[in-house]
């Protein structure tokens, strides 16, 4: 009794001091709220009255208010999840993933599990009128544009959640259908598939099934290949989401993560490298949150899976040798990129050479020719699936490169994608890039391997197989080498051609990424020599000298993509 009136008092005092944030006007309609509401609640397990809340019904008419809002829109996602105690999926993987893409995260708690890397030892479902005070709480008040699911454990916590998306419509709805855990548990049983398939999925811009899922929400229909992936997608579509994400990472026999995106017309087949370690606990968690933050940022929905993906991808690199706890499966650091930063190097000393896959290169002169800025031009590369970016600006000024540089730095690495510097060691060393390209007639990389931090990047161009030796020998993390085809870009450009590309990966240890008059049509002629140290193509005018850089690069990843898978599974 003593506690319960010590609380109350609390909660008044708080009040008082909330009331002086409010203009004057609305404090008499405040008091008044106070007198009347009960600081008495019952908790609708035990029927017992508690002072947990105080439910307090302060509408207070905000356009009168003369509080000033903010002025900058933050995007926002709300996530309707359950709590793992182990922090490494669920809500907390959320907040984390939503955070790391620079999205703010409200949280909506369906179910609290104590779990840990072992497994889950237990499960407290909340009470579904408890879930739609705490949606109401959030819809009412904030400006939330994209809601997330994950752990839906009970009928009624469905069927609120849709009342709420009814009555409280926001711009998109992930939903990732979370029935078992990475470690096997059941996390929502039979009895909520039925609200899932009838009610939610109607709702959904996207929906992100891993393989286990995708055939529970099909009634056991097995999914153990690409093509009933494909399949799959197909049917759970016809169930009423936009887009549909089924996630290949378990499927058997396979080297890389291929998930299959069909958007209700065609399918895309999204491809990234198996990362090689136990700590993948909460990588559907984080995907679904980061497909929800970029559509929050105003991605469309390929883009979101892309960054997605590229993220989680990175993660579990970055991640791959940390431990913590002492389960089969544990969490990985969803934060890589701030001790990217501070530690002042890109992946310490882990260059990865699927980078290379999409590698735009810029040009000012095409820049200046389309009316655009070096770091516009650099967004839209990313934003369309750049996996590296280079500066290459031959004619600009120091100043006004240094600044470019450091602009485009930060918008690379928003999306986790590195940032090198062509000849210019000056200028990566200034803005603290994640390393520089460098020609036969530059700064010997064995010379600038000394000037630059360990762990930052060196490409070397190379058109024979000695050069690429020495590369090698030079200590060169990757070779650029061409011109696969004749170019205007680069002028008395010698073209080597598919045979000479060919030659020199053969010769080299490193990895090779082709260079010079590469387009959509020829793309998949070099990607199909057949060398497993080919990894991507360079290019610069087929992305920057049209006139939407961001098509052309989602156009050429797509074809990128498409092009190393085939030659994976041929
Ligand atoms: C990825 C990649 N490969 C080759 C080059 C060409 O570099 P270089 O020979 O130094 O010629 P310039 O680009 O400096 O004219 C490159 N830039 N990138
Ligand atoms: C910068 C550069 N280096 C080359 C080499 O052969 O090393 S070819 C080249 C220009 C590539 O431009 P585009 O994609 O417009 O043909
Ligand atoms: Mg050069």
């Amino acid at each position: 009794m003593v506690r319960k009136r010590k609380t109350s008092a609390i909660l008044v005092k708080k009040i008082m001091s909330y009331a002086q944030l409010l203009p004057a006007h609305l404090h008499s309609q405040l008091f008044k709220q106070v007198r009347s509401s009960s600081f008495l609640c019952q908790n609708s397990k035990t029927n017992q009255n508690i002072p947990r809340r105080l439910v307090l019904n302060v509408q207070a008419d905000r356009s009168s208010a003369t509080m000033q809002k903010p002025e900058m829109k933050v995007p926002h996602v709300l996530t309707v999840a359950g709590s793992d105690s182990g922090g490494g999926a669920g809500i907390q993987a959320d907040l984390k993933a939503c955070a790391a893409r620079q999205v703010y995260c409200s949280t909506v708690v369906t179910a609290v599990t104590a779990q840990n890397t072992v497994g889950v030892q237990g499960v407290d479902i909340m009470p579904e009128d408890f879930v739609a005070e705490q949606l109401k709480s959030v819809l009412s008040d904030m400006d939330v544009d994209v809601v997330k699911t994950g752990m839906l454990p009970s009928p009624g916590i469905v069927r609120v959640l849709c009342q709420s998306l009814r009555e409280f419509p926001v711009k998109a709805l992930v939903v990732d259908p979370v029935m078992v855990s990475t470690s096997g548990d059941a996390l929502a049983g039979p009895s909520v598939l039925d609200g899932l398939r009838e009610e939610l999925l109607p709702l959904a811009n996207i929906v992100t099934p891993n393989i286990k899922e995708a055939s529970v929400l099909l009634g056991g229909v097995p999914v153990r290949s690409v093509s009933d992936m494909r399949a799959a997608a197909k049917l759970i579509h016809d169930m009423g989401p936009r887009n549909v994400l089924v996630k290949g990472g378990d499927l058997p026999n396979s080297s890389d993560a291929i998930d299959v995106l069909f958007d209700g017309e065609g399918f895309h087949e999204l491809c990234a490298s198996r990362v090689n370690t136990r700590n993948t606990h909460g990588t559907g968690c984080t995907l679904a949150s980061c497909i929800a933050a970029e559509l929050a940022k105003g991605s469309s929905v390929l883009e979101a899976v892309r960054a997605a993906k590229h993220f989680i991808e990175t993660a579990l690199d970055y991640s791959k040798d940390i431990v913590i706890g002492n389960g089969a499966q544990g969490p990985f650091d969803h934060f890589f990129a701030l001790k990217k930063v501070h530690q002042s190097s890109y992946r310490q000393d882990k260059f990865n050479p699927n980078d290379l896959l999409l590698y735009a290169v810029t040009d000012s002169g095409m820049n200046r020719k389309w009316g655009r800025s070096i770091s516009d031009a650099v967004k839209a590369a990313v934003e369309g699936g750049a996996t590296i970016v280079q500066l290459r600006e031959k004619h600009a000024e120091t100043r006004e490169f240094l600044d470019a540089a450091k602009a485009c730095l930060k918008i690379c690495h928003s999306y986790g994608v590195p940032l090198l510097i062509n000849d210019r060691i000056d200028i990566a060393l200034a803005c603290n890039a994640d390393g520089v390209h460098l020609g036969q007639s530059d700064m010997p990389a064995h010379v600038a391997r000394t000037l630059l931090a360990p762990g930052k990047i060196i490409g070397v161009s190379c058109k024979t197989p000695e050069q690429a030796q020495q590369a090698w020998i030079d200590g060169a993390h990757y070779i650029g080498s061409g011109g696969v085809y004749p170019t205007t870009t680069k002028e008395d450009n010698i073209t080597i051609g598919i045979d000479g590309l060919k030659e020199l990966c053969l010769a080299s240890k490193l990895p090779v990424v082709a260079i010079g008059g590469i387009k959509p049509s020829n793309v998949r002629a070099v990607m199909e020599i057949g060398v497993p140290n080919l990894k991507g193509v360079a290019v610069v005018s087929a992305l920057f000298d049209r006139e939407c850089i961001k098509t052309e690069t989602e156009n050429l990843h797509t074809l990128v993509s498409e092009a190393v898978l085939q030659k994976k599974r041929a």
